[in-house]
């Protein structure tokens, strides 16, 4: 049947829609701020200079023609997706004078999204886990060897621990490594179909070698998982003998990323290729064992404490998303009238929206701000290791960052599903870049640790110091002071007005203790009559609980402290609000805790209920502006529904106009 104009012709009728200058509703939104927008950003990123930075660095990306894209990622197949992640991968290599490489919580970061955008790539385990093994677990006198072959291209790498049988529980990985006192090698091995490796990212297709998690063998006895250093392909890229390695397959999500698997038979490597930084293997076999026994999971944890600055920065992004466009977004489809007769309003100003949009930006803010001391008190922590054997913050710092990745990726994706609700359809399309962010934060749910899994680990930490208090002869990490605080038998919370962020404090010290003690007795009850692993088992949800109240007290307590450090008023003003309304939205959710035992009263929790309207109501006209605090430009970006511009349709209308069935 012939057609009067083909769809690409329609688009270009359409295309001539396309406006000049921003939406207006967005400008003036701007314009309605109640604060400098500069020294919000400087406050957001800490100094000027780093929102000085991310502008060069967007400038550079911008100004190199390798970074383009000729067609638009979401509609190509995964072959091509992976063609286009290592073309842009080696492009980002390249250029890596751009940006300082050892800055993993900003530069690094933002350069990989503007290069290549938001999801795992084959680079992503290079970057992301191996050469932090090599930093954590190498030896500093070797530590230049593999690592400048890794960042000289000579070799990539990625992280091989999990297997088909098991992934969380580490001390029964199966896979072996068998010392051979005679060759001086030791024997990598996988003995059952459940030992082969399954998940490492970028093994598919890209890596060359692998840090990998093996059950170490010497002299005849068991020493438990440790990392080797294994090549698992020769020069022209094809596997060495003894090694079977391929891709697994699409994945929900980050399918540039060649996610693989990996089978040895009887592979030898010499001795030297174990990360002998901790536990050493001598020549004649005999075992040094670590300083401390979880030392060989340090890589892990410092991964976990990047994850959670970069899966917040996610949901910031999204919330960005979902708030310019609710600025936007009124006049095309009838949303209905507040005040008959006044016509349409931006669907920013329903109070509901604004529940759905507010208190995601304000959880975006929390974690991404202070993680960034967190890492000094990571760098800290691994000097005092290294300066030999000071371990005391090491569960400290375990629990914490197993906690707060649990905590925060769980929501980060929780968000940003609300978020793309939030945009009602053009949410689910590709366009908006929520799926490809969710499918991105997903992920962080179950990789470097399960969340529940890891949450059970901080309920052991709080179990412990439970039994000190208990035991009245308490040495608490900082972290944990609160737990040792007398009870308080009522809440303080009152308007939000009027409650200081030392009443907020308390009440949610008062309410997590309750919560700790409360499964420390139930815990113990049932470990008079149970073995203690089912007494552990029998109430392992109150210990997430508890867990998860302690992780959120600290987010609390540390956004409120933040807070107080803006030097701005105006910004202060604002940003003590935002951080108000996420406690008060805590308090909400979580209200059976708060209410238990009357703590809060009936009237408190409807203060807090109105507190939130209220607050809701404050933040509105500045919502926008808040948004663009984030200083995150279009490239970085990558969705039609966020632009800066506020040009929503046209601009969805050239997305489409990309689609293969459109072409003929
Ligand atoms: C350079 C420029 C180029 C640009 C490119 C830049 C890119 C990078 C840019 C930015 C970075 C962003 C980074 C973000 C993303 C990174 C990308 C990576 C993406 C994908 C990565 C995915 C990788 C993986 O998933 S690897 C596999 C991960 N696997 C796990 O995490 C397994 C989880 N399981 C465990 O960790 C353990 O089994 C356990 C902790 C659950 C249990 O330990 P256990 O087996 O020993 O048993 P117990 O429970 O009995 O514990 C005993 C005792 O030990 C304590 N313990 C346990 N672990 C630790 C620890 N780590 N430290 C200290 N203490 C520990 C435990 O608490 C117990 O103590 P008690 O006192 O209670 O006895
Ligand atoms: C996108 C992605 C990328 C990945 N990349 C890598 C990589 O590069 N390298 C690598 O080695 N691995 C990688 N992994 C694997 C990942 O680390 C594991 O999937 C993860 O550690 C969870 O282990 P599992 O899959 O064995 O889950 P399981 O441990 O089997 O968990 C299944 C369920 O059992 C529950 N469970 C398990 N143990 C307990 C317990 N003790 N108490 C209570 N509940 C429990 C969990 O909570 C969960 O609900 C990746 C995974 C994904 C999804």
């Amino acid at each position: 049947m012939e057609r009067d104009s083909s769809p690409s012709d329609q688009f270009h009728r359409y295309k001539n829609l396309i406006q000049n200058g921003d939406n207006p509703d967005i400008t003036k939104e701007r314009q309605g701020a109640s604060f400098n927008l500069y020294n919000m950003q400087c406050f957001v990123y800490e100094n000027d200079h780093k929102l000085q930075r991310r502008q060069e660095i967007l400038e550079f990306v911008e100004s190199h023609r390798e970074f383009d894209d000729p067609v638009h990622p979401h509609f190509l197949n995964r072959d091509e997706q992976i063609d286009r992640a290592t073309r842009k991968c080696l492009a980002m290599v390249d250029n890596l004078d751009a940006i300082d490489v050892t800055d993993y919580f900003d530069e690094a970061p933002l350069y990989q999204l503007l290069t290549i955008g938001r999801e795992l790539h084959c680079l992503s385990l290079h970057y992301g886990m191996f050469l932090p093994t090599i930093q954590v677990h190498t030896e500093k006198s070797l530590i230049l060897g593999p690592f400048q072959m890794a960042a000289s291209k000579a070799i990539l790498g990625t992280f091989a621990q999990t297997e088909l049988g098991h992934g969380s529980n580490l001390s029964k990985l199966e896979t072996t490594a068998t010392y051979d006192a005679t060759t001086k090698e030791f024997v990598i091995h996988t003995p059952t179909m459940s030992a082969g490796k399954w998940w490492p990212g970028g093994l598919g297709k890209s890596a060359n070698y692998a840090a990998v998690m093996a059950q170490l063998y010497t002299s005849g006895e068991s020493k438990g998982p440790h990392l080797f250093m294994v090549q698992l392909r020769d020069n022209a890229h094809a596997p060495l003998p003894g090694v079977t390695v391929g891709d697994i397959g699409p994945k929900l999500g980050n399918n540039a990323n060649d996610n693989g698997f990996l089978i040895f038979d009887h592979y030898r490597i010499p001795r030297r290729n174990m990360f002998m930084k901790y536990s050493k293997v001598e020549a004649d076999g005999t075992y040094i064992p670590p300083p401390h026994a979880k030392l060989g999971f340090g890589a892990m944890v410092l991964v976990r404490l990047l994850m959670i600055r970069d899966q917040t920065c996610q949901l910031g992004a999204a919330a960005v998303i979902a708030i310019r466009y609710s600025a936007v977004r009124h006049s095309a489809v009838r949303q209905g009238e507040i005040n008959e007769g006044e016509g349409e309003v931006q669907i920013l100003d329903y109070r509901t929206q604004q529940y759905r949009l507010l208190p995601q930006l304000a959880r975006s803010f929390p974690s991404s701000q202070r993680m960034r001391s967190r890492n000094s008190t990571s760098k800290y922590v691994t000097k005092q290791i290294n300066n030999n054997a000071n371990m005391e913050l090491l569960p400290e710092l375990h629990a914490l960052s197993s906690g707060l990745k649990a905590v925060i990726t769980w929501e980060v994706a929780q968000g940003i599903e609300q978020l793309r609700l939030s945009c009602g359809g053009h949410g689910y399309s590709r366009a908006s870049a929520f799926p490809d962010m969710y499918a991105y934060a997903v992920g962080g749910c179950t990789y470097e640790g399960e969340n529940i899994v890891m949450l059970l680990q901080v309920a052991r930490f709080l179990m412990m110091i439970a039994k000190e208090v208990r035991s009245g002869n308490p040495k608490l990490a900082e972290i944990a002071e609160y737990i040792a605080k007398p009870d308080a038998v009522t809440a303080r919370i009152s308007s939000w007005k009027t409650c200081s962020d030392e009443d907020i404090i308390h009440d949610f010290e008062a309410v997590t203790r309750k919560l700790i003690f409360a499964t420390f007795d139930r815990l113990t009850t049932l470990e008079r009559t149970m073995k203690k692993k089912e007494a552990w088992n029998a109430c392992s949800i109150d210990l997430c609980k508890a867990a998860r109240m302690h992780v959120k007290t600290y987010l609390v307590k540390n956004f409120l402290a933040r807070v107080r450090t803006c030097e701005d008023p105006a910004s202060r003003t604002v940003m003590h609000t935002l951080a108000k309304l996420y406690a008060f939205d805590l308090i909400s959710g979580g209200g059976g805790h708060f209410m238990k035992g009357g703590f809060l009263s009936e009237k408190q929790f409807n203060e807090v209920q109105l507190g939130i309207y209220e607050m809701l109501a404050a933040i509105r006209p500045d919502s926008v502006a808040l948004a663009d605090s984030w200083a995150i430009s279009d490239l970085e970006l990558r969705s039609v529904l966020g632009r800066r511009d506020g040009n929503v349709y046209p601009a969805l209308l050239e997305w489409a106009q990309q689609s293969p069935l459109n072409q003929n």
